[in-house]
């Protein structure tokens, strides 16, 4: 999927979070948007995917030369983030079954191999709610990284993992990202290094206030 972001700028009350970005994420490839704590990193990735509104400008999704409406993006995406809650009721293998009616699974993986790859096999029956931060984030990552979608975005994809962690997450990225579009949220480069291109939203921001 590659997108283009035309002007784009977002505003809350009267604070710019970003104004004038202009920026083409070509199809299959990989965008660290960086920047401190509050700049705006979350809001850019709620906008892409068509969570927030932006205040001006626009974004283009274009997948297999056909333009996407926005109204239908989420239909193209994943989206893995803290604010992004796991409905905590169901059990492992209940959510990967509600998942997946939703999303085809990428070819040749079947629920068990999540499971195994997950490192979850021994909780299939235990309720998410039961889970520790650690498990519930290498959850997301796979729901996300599992999905057969062109467009995987991650805001702080490695919170609550421990550095077998980290490198769980690079080598997922690694088998399953490929020929996908990423937009990474983050400050950690050791989670963005793999990312060819890079935002760092402060360029964008506007100092003044309107
Ligand atoms: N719905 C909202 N209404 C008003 N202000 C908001 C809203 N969402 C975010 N903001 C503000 O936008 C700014 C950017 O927040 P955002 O969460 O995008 O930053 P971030 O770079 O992702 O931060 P962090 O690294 O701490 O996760 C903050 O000042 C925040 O308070």
């Amino acid at each position: 999927m590659e997108i283009k972001l035309d002007s784009a700028g977002k505003r809350f009350q009267y604070d710019w979070i970003f104004k004038n970005l202009n920026k083409t994420i070509s199809e299959g490839s990989a965008l660290a948007i960086t920047g401190s704590n509050g700049s705006g990193k979350s809001t850019l990735l709620k906008c892409v995917a068509a969570l927030n509104p932006l205040t001006e400008g626009k974004i283009t999704y274009t997948y297999k030369k056909q333009n996407i409406p926005e109204s239908e993006i989420f239909n193209y995406l994943v989206i893995s983030a803290p604010y992004m809650e796991l409905p905590e009721e169901f059990q492992l293998s209940e959510l990967l079954q509600f998942h997946f009616k939703f999303k085809k699974t990428v070819e040749g993986i079947s629920f068990t191999k999540m499971m195994d790859r997950m490192y979850l096999s021994t909780h299939k029956s235990k309720p998410i709610s039961q889970f520790s931060s650690g498990m519930k984030q290498r959850l997301k990552l796979g729901l996300c990284l599992f999905s057969d979608v062109p467009l995987i975005l991650l805001d702080e994809p490695t919170s609550n993992l421990d550095e077998k962690g980290l490198h769980w997450y690079l080598e997922l990225i690694g088998d399953f990202a490929k020929g996908k579009t990423v937009l990474i949220c983050s400050n950690d480069e050791r989670e963005y290094g793999f990312c060819q291109n890079k935002i760092h939203i402060e360029d964008y921001k506007l100092s003044q206030r309107l």
